[in-house]
């Protein structure tokens, strides 16, 4: 896998079983991929299977698409699901093309877009996970075929080494991400003890996610027409009336996320997971909304997010017509917002401040001069919002602590 653009000609192929119905979305959704990566997307066929197949296409369809792909002149094959290892040996072998199916699409999107060594290497254990994984897979196969399990012919040495060699670069490579996973952990360490609310923005990809961080902190993150902009988290301060608290701007999500993915971006996906406030972003244009909600709430189960407050947020509002508003307030409570025309955003704002206000310890602190660990333990714990000297002390009002953050509670007047 290379990471660079696939500038070719390419057929998406769809297959769905008789009794299934055809998914536009998903076919959609790969036609996007494919684009992001310079394709030139020809044509979607859809095939029906009409008995389960050992290459997901019977031979005439096979003949057919083989056909339709001379026709067309296409170079490309991108079948929107998952291809077992033999499946996608067939299709090479029988199409004269190149294959790729939705991992392989997925994975070289993130490939192109990792930009920084981080993301870059996460990307590469991706890779070479699911290459191991493909390799597993086909020394399965070809155990069954020949029929001798347990027996160890050459075949099985070269399989052994080749597993070696993959299995010691994955090592290789998360030892390099190992620091960065543990800077993760202080960062969130520290930042428990110093309290500031955190909200992390949460979704599918290409929600509007980086936008809208960028409205709410008067922040430049990358915001782009394209699945998996952002692949690495950054954390922007911003104030929602008097609370302050820091924005983290996270990975978009995506149904079918390839595991291996899911398992080396772990760290950086749990970023959201010492969050004060999760902002659910979906766009409120989509069909498939509700499914795509599941697939982020899914997630964020898995990464150990389900119990964090969340607001859901339906963006890019200005992209839908009124019958459609009222549709999506059907789907669920939430913030209906336009992060480009900032329809919203002010009642979102308000909203996140009185949330926030729910977790904060308010209040006026009058610390003598003899005491400035005191004053430290609050700057530290909480948002001062004003500070003035008398003779004898500081007088600090503070807001901003979460629940759990040391403050001096001693030297608290509660008037
Ligand atoms: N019309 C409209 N477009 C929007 C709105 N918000 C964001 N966009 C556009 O949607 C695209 C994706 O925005 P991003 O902010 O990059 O989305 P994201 O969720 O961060 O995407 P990933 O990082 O790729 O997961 C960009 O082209 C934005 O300009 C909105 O409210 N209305
Ligand atoms: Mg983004």
């Amino acid at each position: 896998m290379s990471g660079e653009s696939i500038a070719r000609t390419a057929v998406i192929v769809s297959v769905r079983r008789v009794s299934e119905d055809m998914d536009p979305d998903r076919a959609e959704e790969t036609r996007q991929l494919a684009e992001g990566l310079g394709a030139d997307v020809l044509q979607i066929r859809t095939f029906v299977q009409r008995t389960p197949q050992r290459y997901l296409l019977g031979k005439g369809q096979v003949e057919e698409l083989h056909d339709l792909l001379q026709a067309l002149r296409a170079d490309l094959v991108i079948f929107d699901s998952e291809l077992t290892p033999p499946q996608y040996r067939h299709m090479i072998d029988f199409l004269e093309s190149s294959v790729m199916d939705r991992t392989r699409l997925i994975l070289e999107t993130f490939a192109a877009h990792a930009h920084t060594g981080e993301a870059k290497k996460r990307v590469q254990i991706a890779e070479r996970m699911f290459e191991l994984g493909q390799l597993r897979a086909m020394n399965a196969g070809y155990d069954q075929q020949a029929g001798f399990i347990g027996m160890r012919g050459p075949g099985e040495t070269l399989f052994q080494k080749r597993r070696r060699a993959k299995k010691s670069e994955i090592h290789d490579l998360r030892e390099q991400v190992r620091e960065v996973d543990t800077r993760y952990a202080v960062k969130t360490h520290t930042r428990q003890e110093s309290a500031i609310a955190k909200v992390a923005v949460v979704g599918y990809t290409n929600v509007g996610k980086s936008t809208l961080i960028n409205v709410l902190a008067g922040s430049e993150l990358l915001a782009e027409n394209k699945l998996f902009a952002t692949l690495d988290t950054a954390a922007r301060p911003a104030h929602f009336g008097r609370q302050s608290a820091v924005l983290i701007d996270t990975v978009g999500f995506i149904r079918d996320l390839p595991e291996s993915l899911m398992d080396s971006f772990r760290s950086t996906l749990a970023e959201s997971r010492d969050a004060d406030l999760l902002l659910h972003v979906v766009d409120a244009g989509v069909r498939d909304l509700q499914e795509r909600i599941h697939v982020v709430d899914t997630v964020l189960a898995r990464i150990g997010c389900a119990d964090i407050p969340r607001v859901l947020v339906f963006n890019k509002i200005d992209t839908v017509d009124q019958a459609r508003r009222e549709k999506v307030l059907l789907i669920g409570t939430g913030f209906m917002i336009s992060a480009t025309t900032l329809e919203g955003v002010d009642r979102l704002k308000d909203h996140i401040a009185e949330v926030l206000l729910r977790h904060v310890v308010h209040g006026r602190y009058v610390i003598p001069f003899t005491e400035p660990g005191a004053r430290a333990e609050l700057y530290a714990g909480a948002v001062v919002v004003n500070e003035r000297l008398t003779a004898r002390s500081w007088i600090i009002e503070a807001a901003g602590a979460a629940p759990g953050a040391r403050l001096p509670q001693r030297f608290l007047r509660k008037d």
